[in-house]
């Protein structure tokens, strides 16, 4: 009996671990050619790279943050780098009605929406909690309230193209690191409601992918490493796949499909277990490359 569990234990976990990372490798980067995105907080660091690997692909880009200058200089770029085209808004975060603008403004200028993805983070500080309500409450605005108000906004056109939502969270979103108390609980904030959201979006069959990235280094700023890595993504079970791409920095489109054959409560534990138990294992719809840490 002893030597059977040493054995079958290990064996189970390996066919398990083996079934939560399995992913078929089929992302073109065609996929992206055309696709309406915006990019929030794209003025520098891993929004900037971001919208530049969108741009090569051939996308239409709408990038925002407060700081007009950068936003200008990195349109240009995206448009010499082959995006199909390239605009920016610039604006505060810590404004609803912003947030919503953005998304009116992609309606006007792109006629619609397949991407979202919100990156922006307000500042924080690195160091013991110093008791700062306002703070905190400042910071849920930027980096969770805002998040909410532009999902809210352009849900109807992402259901419509049956487009995705990519959250950029953190390591700090789902384990209490020391020194980022205001910064991690907006992040385990996004957490909460995208996962949920997922959940939802399976129960009722909405064809709108949830993917949050965990990037597990802290390396503050726009210095990218040049060699990209994969980063596993949880996000629901997906007929329309999207393993990992040979590209550096680049997220690739992904769809919470209606799980038919399942029924609700394998749904459930199905994605709980994914996306709850092996957040860093899961890798069966949804991948990241990042060509940084
Ligand atoms: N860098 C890291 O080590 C890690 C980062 N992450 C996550 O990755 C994402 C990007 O991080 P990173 O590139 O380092 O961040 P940066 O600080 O380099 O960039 C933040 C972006 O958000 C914009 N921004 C800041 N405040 C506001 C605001 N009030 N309203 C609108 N836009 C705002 C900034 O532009 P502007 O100032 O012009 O408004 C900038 O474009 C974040 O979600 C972060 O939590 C996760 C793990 C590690
Ligand atoms: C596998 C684990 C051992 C990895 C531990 C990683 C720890 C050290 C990583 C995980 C998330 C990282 C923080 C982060 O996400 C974003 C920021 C915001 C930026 O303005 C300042 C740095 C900061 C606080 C990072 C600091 C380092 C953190 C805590």
């Amino acid at each position: 009996m002893g030597r059977l569990q040493k054995i079958l234990i290990p064996f189970l976990g390996l066919v398990l671990a083996f079934w939560f990372y399995s992913a078929r490798e089929n992302f073109k980067p065609e996929m992206l050619k055309g696709k309406r995105v915006i990019v929030t907080g794209a003025s520098t660091g891993i929004g900037e790279q971001m919208a530049y690997h969108l741009a090569r692909m051939g996308s239409h880009i709408l990038i925002t943050a407060r700081t007009e200058a950068k936003l200008q200089k990195v349109v240009e770029r995206c448009l010499e780098l082959g995006a199909a085209s390239a605009r920016y808004v610039s604006g505060t975060m810590e404004d609803m009605a912003f947030a919503e603008h953005v998304v009116k403004e992609a309606e006007a200028s792109l006629g619609g929406l397949d991407m979202l993805i919100l990156n922006h983070v307000g500042t924080s500080y690195f160091g013991y909690f110093d008791g700062d309500v306002g703070h905190v409450r400042k910071l849920l605005e930027i980096n969770f309230l805002s998040y909410v108000a532009m999902t809210v906004s352009a849900l109807p056109m992402l259901k419509e193209s049956e487009g995705s939502i990519v959250v950029v969270s953190s390591m700090a979103g789902k384990v209490g690191f020391p020194f980022t108390v205001p910064y991690s609980a907006t992040k385990f904030a996004l957490d909460g409601f995208f996962s949920s959201l997922r959940q939802e979006f399976s129960i009722q069959s909405v064809n709108v992918s949830i993917t949050l990235l965990l990037f597990d280094q802290g390396d503050h700023g726009p210095s990218i490493h040049p060699h990209p890595r994969v980063l596993p993504c949880p996000s629901p079970p997906s007929a329309t796949a999207s393993p990992p791409s040979p590209l550096p920095l680049f997220l690739q489109p992904c769809h919470s499909t209606s799980n038919t054959h399942s029924g609700l409560w394998g749904i459930l534990l199905k994605n709980s277990l994914r996306t709850q138990f092996f957040p860093m294992l899961h890798k069966t719809s949804c991948h990241v490359l990042a060509g940084m840490y």
